[in-house]
């Protein structure tokens, strides 16, 4: 068994057909117009068309309302939905329900708190997603892709009931130890297979892609 890899804020062909070639398991589009990740629904129907099938595509929203949610389901036809923003367990079941896809809700982590929380989205998220918290003092960061990495022991040992991916700061030098330290199955990478926010770098996805192929789960 191989460690599950999402390289997440695709938003070029070129990008997309390197995490096609190099065997990625999701690519993610991310809906946030202040991103510089963001693409339009139309966009990443494109995008997903060079995945050709063997990516399955997962759509970044924070806070989203329905009729947005809905537009990009049916324009981009993602395969995913992940929940970034201050989404309660309630709304992360609505969503679920009315959408009828998968659901992935992301959790910012600085401390062992934020895992009680986590807890609370078990019931009614397919997935988790563990990601760095943004940092209080720029208030213009981002809910995500923020190049910032949390401590990984914090979920060392823990069990959870729904599949979990391990996110922030990581790259194809530090993902062998973020694996073992964290024990993940599933790794999450934006910024660190791009050359600035927003521009990603085939050559960096390859890398980590390989890097992450080496990685087997610890039991
Ligand atoms: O990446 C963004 O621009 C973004 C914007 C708004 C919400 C979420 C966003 N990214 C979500 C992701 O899944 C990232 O891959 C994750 O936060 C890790 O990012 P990085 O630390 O840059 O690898």
């Amino acid at each position: 068994m191989t460690i599950e890899t999402k390289i997440c804020g695709i938003n070029s062909a070129e990008a997309m057909a390197a995490v096609r070639d190099g065997g990625a398991d999701f690519a993610g589009f991310i809906f946030y117009p202040p991103s510089p990740r963001y693409v339009t629904p139309e966009m990443a129907r494109g995008l997903r068309d060079v995945a050709a099938g063997r990516v399955k595509t997962v759509a970044v929203v924070v806070d989203a309302a329905d009729d947005e949610i809905a537009r990009i389901v049916e324009t981009a036809g993602v395969e995913m939905l992940q929940l970034h923003g201050k989404e309660t367990p309630g709304r992360v079941a609505e969503v679920r329900k009315r959408f009828a896809l998968p659901v992935m809700k992301s959790v910012a982590v600085a401390a062992p708190e934020d895992l009680d929380r986590a807890a609370t989205y078990e019931e009614v998220a397919d997935r988790l997603l563990f990601d760095a918290k943004p940092p209080k003092d720029r208030p213009d960061a981002l809910p995500g892709g923020n190049a910032l990495s949390f401590d990984w022991q914090l979920l060392a040992g823990r069990t959870w009931a729904r599949p979990w991916m391990l996110s922030g700061g990581l790259n194809a030098g530090n993902l062998a130890e973020a694996v073992r330290i964290s024990g993940a199955r599933a790794v999450d990478v934006s910024s660190g297979v791009e050359d600035a926010p927003g521009v990603k770098n085939p050559a960096k996805i390859g890398a980590l892609l390989r890097a992450a192929r080496d990685l087997h789960p610890i039991a």
